[in-house]
């Protein structure tokens, strides 16, 4: 028999099942059906672990939009952050391996394991409180299984892929080597489904997209595969109906994440702009030039929408914000913007309270107070769980219990793990790589002087300095050397070159300089600290260009793998730029330029203490 032909078998095996149930009635074949429902479940775990190598939940949409998918639900401070519920901490008397109630062990408080509603699913997880939306649980424990038909052979796998393709899988059949996440049952429609499962960095975990009412079973959708098995409608067929749906309603697809939106300004100027920073610019550049009276039927290369819809929103945002307040000259791009900003002038606050009367300027002011006079305390502490009814409570809560772990996380978060897509410089926070590439991404300042493109410069000043420093007249010239000067300061400064004046002094040593930034430097030498440390040795420097320099002596292999294997890319290629002498690949092109004067052996020696530098401005300051 074909797998195909046991598929078929087992839909009709379901198919008999809900039709010979309509057929008879309840009281007089109860009995018949209750022998009968078990054997059918009995056939179809038969058929699931003797055929099924579909068996396994997977993640729904293709693999490589899974991918994409990570960023929205990760910890972002723009989406609003995650209300993250670890596991329990286990008792130090059960062991993993070994005691089999230990993935019960593992249930964070708020949620109890008891019997499903499902009919015939067993045990499930049901809420006891209410978790708000952007709960994340996980990650989901189990064995790691590379072997398919093993997985496939229970009913507690979940597929992990990398770069796109099926990987291996977590499997916790084995209730005393998994968590509490194994007991989560699958729903039996996309609207049942209370969180939804997705893989970040290897892992699955769950996140709630709505807030969790109490006394709800959590259900997850196992895939479309799996969900087929048990009886559950193809969610691939809602997906597309839904999408169906949302084209008719006229919202949007974004063409580079599985997200959709209902309004235009929402998706370019919030999500295209911030998520896809260089398709969002790409968009405005594109549609700029082109003409604006093209029709419905072309679609924009950028966006996926009708290209009217592009042009008509530029239209839009060329003339938003033109609602000026006459108080204090504040611009808003709408009429309801200005007038809410208003009040804030006038003091007016028409929005009141019918339980005390109390008044307020906005509406979310008023919804937010409200909280006051029920029960529900929406805002849960990740830390402790405990939950508050206004964020402020739960941010002072924060601080005065949990500075100290606070701590860590920032601190732990402080360090720099995210690359620029561009250049590679790396970063410790993903909205601070974010806008930092749209230095890469915004106009360019060419100069139409000379070849330099003022590369990496988002703003005309650079441009300006650019161009008086190279093509200003150079009006100021020094009458000792004929050397000239763009500006007046500068001169003033050459000049004591000559003279031997040496105007700065130094209040510890008393040594004086002729530069104020020679003396700064100089400076150093009497702080007690040496604040340049080299971070593979820990050998510390008072001066940056010294602890570079030793870098570059005592360390270049490592200092460039360790900093290269960050910035590999998932597939293993690396994008960074190489030496074109010895081969080695640099985390940046300032860093391989300062690798290659090890080729070029550029090196220049202070005469007195016969330490190396790469630049003679270098040794210059050294020696002052
Ligand atoms: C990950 S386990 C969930 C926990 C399971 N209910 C238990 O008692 O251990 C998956 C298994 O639960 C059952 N199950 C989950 N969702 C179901 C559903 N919607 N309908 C029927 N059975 C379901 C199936 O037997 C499936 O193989």
């Amino acid at each position: 028999m074909t797998m195909a032909e046991n598929k078929n078998t087992l839909a009709s095996l379901v198919k008999k099942c809900k039709s010979s149930k309509k057929q008879k009635s309840a009281n007089s074949c109860k009995e018949s059906n209750r022998v009968q429902n078990k054997s059918i479940k009995s056939k179809i775990i038969e058929k699931t672990q003797k055929y099924l190598n579909t068996s396994c939940m997977a993640l729904p949409g293709d693999n490589v939009s899974q991918e994409r998918y990570l960023e929205y639900v990760d910890n972002l401070p723009e989406y609003g952050g995650l209300n993250i519920v670890p596991d329990a901490v286990v008792p130090s008397d059960s062991r993993k391996g070994e005691d089999e109630d230990y993935s019960k062990k593992t249930l964070p408080e708020g949620l109890v394991i008891k019997s499903s509603e499902i009919p015939e699913a067993g045990l499930g997880v049901f809420a006891t409180k209410l978790f708000p939306s952007r709960t994340r649980f996980g990650p989901y424990l189990g064995k790691i299984e590379k072997n398919k038909i093993k997985a496939e052979k229970t009913g507690f796998s979940w597929q992990i892929y990398k770069n796109g393709k099926a990987s291996h899988f977590v499997n916790a059949d084995d209730p005393s080597n998994s968590n509490w996440m194994r007991f989560v049952n699958c729903s039996r429609s996309e609207g049942e489904q209370s969180v939804q499962a997705y893989q970040h960095r290897g892992q699955i975990y769950f996140i709630a997209p709505k807030a969790i009412q109490p006394n709800t079973e959590i259900l997850v959708y196992y895939g479309d595969k799996y969900a087929k098995l048990l009886g559950i409608p193809l969610q691939k067929s809602e997906q597309s109906k839904k999408k169906q749906a949302d084209n008719q309603k006229g919202n949007l697809h974004c063409n580079f994440c599985p997200l959709v939106f209902v309004s235009f300004h929402f998706y370019i100027e919030s999500h295209l702009k911030h998520q896809h920073p260089e398709h969002y610019w790409n968009l405005i550049n594109m549609c700029q030039r082109k003409d604006t009276t093209q029709t419905d039927s072309e679609t924009c290369e950028i966006s996926k929408q009708p290209n009217k819809s592009c042009a008509c929103y530029l239209n839009r945002r060329s003339k938003a914000k033109r609602f000026t307040c006459n108080i204090c000259a504040k611009t808003f791009a709408s009429r309801n913007s200005i007038k809410i900003h208003v009040f804030t002038h006038t003091g007016e606050k028409p929005f009141q309270c019918d339980v005390c009367n109390r008044k307020f300027t906005l509406s979310h002011f008023l919804t937010r107070h409200k909280l006051v006079h029920s029960s529900e305390k929406p805002f849960v502490c990740n830390i402790c769980g405990e939950s508050f009814k206004q964020p402020s409570s739960l941010g002072s809560h924060k601080s005065r219990k949990h500075n100290d772990l606070r701590q860590s996380f920032k601190d732990a978060g402080q360090r720099k793990q995210y690359a620029c897509s561009f250049c590679r410089k790396m970063f410790s926070r993903p909205y601070c790589v974010k806008k930092h590439e749209l230095i890469h991404t915004r106009k360019q300042f060419p100069c139409d002087k000379c070849d330099q493109n003022q590369q990496n410069k988002s703003c005309t000043c650079y441009l300006n300095l650019h161009t008086n420093s190279k093509f200003k007249e150079k009006k100021f010239a020094c009458n000792l050397c004929a050397k000239k000067f763009t500006f007046l300061r500068s001169l003033k400064s050459h000049v004591f070159t000559h003279t031997g004046e040496r105007q700065f002094h130094c209040d510890v040593c008393g040594g004086q300089f002729s530069q104020l930034y020679i003396l700064k430097s100089h400076k150093l030498i009497h702080s007690s600290g040496k604040k340049f440390i080299c971070d593979i040795c820990g050998e510390c420097f008072k001066h940056q260009n010294s602890c570079l320099s030793h870098k570059c002596r005592k360390h270049s292999d490592s200092i460039y793998t360790s900093s290269k294997q960050k910035l590999l890319t998932e597939n293993g290629k690396s994008h960074l730029p190489l030496c074109d002498v010895c081969g080695q690949s640099f985390a940046s092109s300032f860093s391989l330029k300062r690798h290659q004067l090890l080729h070029t052996r550029q090196q220049l020696m202070c005469d007195k203490c016969d330490q190396l530098f790469e630049t003679a401005g270098i040794l210059k300051r050294h020696k002052c």
